[in-house]
């Protein structure tokens, strides 16, 4: 958004000495350092006005926001161009650049050593027809007229836009030809993509920084996949969705997982996308709000006809180890019997007083994959409710010992914390079908090891409810990828 007040300035640049379109681009990039460059018009050929005899110009317009007055502007200008190499020999000399400052909004300026708006632009097609590209309704402010009308007067004589780019032939597309050897590849594409997305959370766009792995199958007729069409597809989508009513990550996960099998060609598109979330919470005794982070996980595969969707949380929580906990109980019960109170007294107190074990922040990871709207919040609280305590960013002392007390009253192994999840889901999803998937995973960071606990269980809602609700122990476990490529019905 411009400030309130700033004005509208434009300059154009010209070269025709060199790597032309090199010259205007380092230009540009030298403005970047004093000024924010807004737009950038298309490149133009254009032939030479004033001094024929001398090289094509390709010429441009920039719209910049700059707080330099006019007179410091002009003076950046200057040492730009003496920077990169502009030399004067003769009026309309051939020139590596050429940064001409057109209008500073209606100012008008009538000094020795400049004059704005600039006195040949409106005689000139290079400078109107870019600047009508870019700003057709902006008035000049001495002749009062547009842009747009001034440039329709001079017409498009001898100013042809042209492509930016560097200039090559390209004889063969390398990633179509056959690969030396011909096997067919799972998954090819980019990973650790990261991009600011925007995604209309209850109809208010929130910018979310997201990393993005995007996956397309390949057949072993092909070389490789399209590298660049991935990120094309997602700056598109991204820009699609910035109009868009409500949509969330797993959605923004789903069609960019379409787009991309319809722009690879590819009989399988994967997109996994983990993005930051801020949950608002409560402490739970000084009941203080506070705002935490929950990572959020959108994963979509789509074949081109049918598209499969999950939502994940990976939460971070608190677990208390039952074996080290049962371990000092009947340490503490033996001391006790050596104090003289009673086998029963004993176990009355034990069964009182909390019992010291080690803890570990453990992360705990759920997702499930299903064509009904599954809220990724709410799949947070069911994360933390399998683990001995949830754990909260700020505590005040009450607090703390509430979060202490609850881990050690809940000691949970990982496994117990995967089962927990598994029946959570079972009560909380009783309206999800069989051919739903569920994913659930806990990892500790051991306290008293270096190395990390880790419990895991993927499988359809059918084949954890058979187990849970009937006992009849399932022998295969459908997983992640199985779900996402396979039929849902099972
Ligand atoms: N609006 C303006 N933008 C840039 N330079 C200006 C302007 N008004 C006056 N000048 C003065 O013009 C001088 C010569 O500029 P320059 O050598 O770039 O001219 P040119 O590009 O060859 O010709 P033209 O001015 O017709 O584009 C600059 O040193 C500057 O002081
Ligand atoms: N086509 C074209 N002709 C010019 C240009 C220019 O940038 N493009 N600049 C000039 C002096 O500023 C003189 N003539």
């Amino acid at each position: 958004m411009r400030e309130k007040g700033r004005e509208r300035v434009f300059l154009s640049l010209g070269a025709n000495l060199g790597d032309r379109q090199g010259n205007i681009l380092q230009a540009l990039q030298f403005l970047s350092a004093r000024a924010v460059v807004k737009k950038v018009s298309s490149f133009y050929e254009t032939d030479p006005v004033g001094y024929d005899d001398q090289p094509r110009f390709l010429n441009a317009v920039c719209e910049v926001e700059t707080d330099l007055e006019p007179s410091g502007l002009l003076a950046f200008l200057l040492a730009i161009e003496k920077r990169m190499g502009r030399l004067r020999p003769f009026r309309n000399a051939p020139r590596p650049i050429d940064i001409d400052l057109l209008l500073y909004g209606d100012r008008l300026i009538d000094e020795a050593d400049l004059v704005v708006p600039h006195p040949r632009m409106a005689e000139r097609g290079f400078v109107l027809i870019p600047l009508a590209e870019i700003a057709p309704e902006v008035v000049h402010p001495l002749l009062d007229r547009s842009v747009a009308s001034l440039a329709r007067s001079v017409g498009e004589k001898g100013v042809d836009r042209v492509e930016r780019g560097l200039r090559f032939r390209l004889d063969r597309d390398v990633q179509q030809e056959s690969p030396r050897i011909a096997a067919s590849l799972t998954r090819v594409g980019v990973t650790n993509l990261e991009r600011v997305i925007r995604v209309t959370d209850g109809g208010r766009p929130t910018l979310f920084e997201a990393t993005l792995d995007l996956f397309a199958d390949l057949g072993p007729e092909r070389s490789g996949v399209h590298m660049s069409r991935f990120s094309d597809v997602l700056e598109e989508l991204a820009e699609a969705f910035s109009s868009e009513a409500s949509p969330d990550f797993e959605s923004f996960a789903e069609r960019l997982a379409e787009a991309i099998a319809a722009s690879q060609g590819a009989r399988y598109a994967q997109v996994r996308l983990r993005a930051r979330y801020p949950l608002e919470r409560m402490t739970p005794i000084s009941g203080r709000k506070v705002e935490e982070l929950a990572t959020f996980i959108g994963i979509a595969a789509s074949d081109g006809t049918r598209t499969r969707r999950l939502v994940g949380v990976e939460v971070d929580g608190l677990t208390v180890c039952p074996c080290a906990q049962a371990i000092v109980r009947g340490y503490e019960r033996q001391l006790l019997l050596d104090e003289g109170f009673s086998e029963e007294e004993a176990d009355r107190i034990l069964d009182l007083l909390p019992i010291a074990s080690h803890n570990q922040r453990g992360r705990g990871t759920l997702m499930i994959g299903a064509d009904e709207k599954v809220r990724a919040e709410h799949l947070v609280s069911i994360v933390e409710a399998s683990m001995s305590s949830e754990v909260y960013e700020l505590l005040k002392r009450p607090d703390e010992f509430f979060v202490v007390n609850k881990a050690h009253r809940n000691p949970r192994f990982v496994e117990d914390v995967v089962r927990e999840m598994l029946s959570n889901v079972g009560l909380v999803y009783g309206d999800l079908p069989d051919g739903a998937f569920v994913l659930a995973r806990q990892e500790n960071l051991e306290s008293i090891h270096r190395h990390n606990a880790y419990a895991e269980r993927q499988g359809t809602l059918g084949e954890i409810r058979r187990e849970l609700n009937e006992g009849i122990e399932t022998s295969h476990h459908t997983s992640l990828e199985e779900w996402l490529r396979g039929d849902r019905s099972s």
